[in-house]
């Protein structure tokens, strides 16, 4: 775990999330320049073992200026339409730079409802294991044609958080036109100061950040400090770095005193805990008796069939589910190991029971105890 600037030389597995406002200009179009020269850098690192996601933005940028549609505020569709014009013109670009170093990538368009399905969030993960042993680059951007207003990234800093949880990184580096948060917004106060190390990142970092500095960034500083915190929480430190110079993300892993980076302060199991609770839907409820309430709260058991009254919803093995006491609270939530058929055959039996009704035993437990986290208000009834 990354814990302070020195620990960086450490990091093995980095998101590179890479914004618009550095890969795209009204009067170019695709900056193929500044692509090859952090490829290149990239390159490097890659070569001396290190496993690199690219989440990259621009397919909007690009397709707006292919199409003229420089002026004006475009629709949702014809955003949808931008995206679609320039998202091969992006993969053209990073398949070109990488291909001078006879390195292979690979496209991953992605959506947060993606992943917040169990399954489809393990096939992107193991999409990206197995891109990984091929040395091949993962190039990540949001599904922009398919995605609507309520289930699509805010930005794609939040794509590089949710991505950095996914394949499990070190770190998420956010490169964009300015060197790090400032205490001001730079772009209008001149007497801005950078921050060097966020150990905790509250309140008062979110009233530093202002607007989108450049005509193709969306999010501006605000969505790159939630970013950070969906990154710090589950467990993943985060850095924002100029991407205007070349040798910064060099400085940034050798240790040194490059742009801003949020530490974050959890281990592996809070990490795969915050997963459960803040970013999986749950696909369905579990009601359960007094007993087995009690022993989930106070003891921090697993939950086991015998306590199980009713269920609610259509669920499969290993997706996410909540648990509700019976004065219809949710206490908690947690990755089932049945599917929803199984579980209504083996509720309110002993676990000794399960194989001779449903013919096999995975689990002697509904729900383990590791897969298995306590809700906001039991957490806090607790402290
Ligand atoms: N406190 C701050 N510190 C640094 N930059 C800030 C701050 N507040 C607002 N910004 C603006 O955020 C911009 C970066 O966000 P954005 O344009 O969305 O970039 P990208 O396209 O790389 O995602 C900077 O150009 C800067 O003008
Ligand atoms: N998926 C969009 C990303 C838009 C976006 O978040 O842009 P940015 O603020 O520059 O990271 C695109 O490729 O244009």
């Amino acid at each position: 775990m990354i814990r302070s600037r020195s620990d960086l030389k450490r990091a093995r597995r980095v998101v590179v999330k890479i914004g618009s406002s550095l890969l795209a200009d009204a009067e170019h179009g695709i900056r193929q320049d500044v692509i090859d020269h952090l490829v290149d850098e990239l390159e490097e690192f890659i070569a001396a073992g290190m496993q690199l996601v690219v989440v990259t933005s621009g397919a909007v940028a690009l397709g707006r200026v292919q199409m003229g549609w420089l002026e004006r505020t475009l629709s949702v569709h014809e955003k949808q339409a931008a995206a679609a014009i320039g998202q091969p013109k992006l993969m053209d670009a990073y398949g070109r730079a990488f291909a001078r170093h006879e390195r292979t990538v690979a496209q991953m368009l992605l959506t947060k409802d993606d992943l917040r399905h169990r399954r489809r969030y393990l096939n992107a993960s193991n999409t990206s294991e197995t891109l990984f042993s091929a040395g091949v680059v993962p190039i990540v951007n949001e599904n922009d044609t398919v995605v609507v207003a309520e289930i699509k990234f805010g930005d794609n800093d939040s794509l590089g958080a949710l991505v950095s949880l996914v394949v499990d990184a070190d770190l998420l580096v956010m490169l964009t036109d300015v060197d790090g948060l400032y205490d001001k917004n730079p772009a209008t106060h001149p007497d801005a100061q950078r921050v060097g190390v966020v150990g905790h990142l509250g309140e008062e970092h979110a009233a530093m950040a202002g607007d989108v500095g450049s005509s193709f960034g969306t999010g501006g500083m605000a969505s790159k400090l939630s970013a950070a915190r969906v990154a710090t929480t589950g467990g993943v430190t985060a850095a924002i770095i100029s991407g205007k110079e070349n040798g910064r993300l060099s400085r940034l892993l050798a240790g040194e005193d490059e742009g801003t980076l949020f530490l974050c302060g959890v281990d592996r199991q809070t990490r795969r805990k915050h997963w459960i609770m803040e970013i999986l839907s749950p696909r369905g409820e579990i009601h359960v008796d007094a007993g087995a309430a009690r022993a989930i709260v106070a003891q921090g058991s697993s939950l086991l069939p015998v306590g199980v009254k009713d269920i609610n919803g259509i669920f499969d093995k290993g997706d996410c589910v909540e648990i509700v006491d019976p004065d219809g609270a949710v206490i908690a939530r947690g990755l089932c190991n049945y599917a929803v058929d199984e579980l209504r055959r083996i509720m309110g039996h002993c676990s000794s029971e399960i194989e001779s009704i449903l013919g096999f035993r995975d689990f002697s437990s509904v729900i383990h105890r590791d897969n298995l986290v306590l809700s906001r208000e039991e957490l806090e009834r607790a402290e």
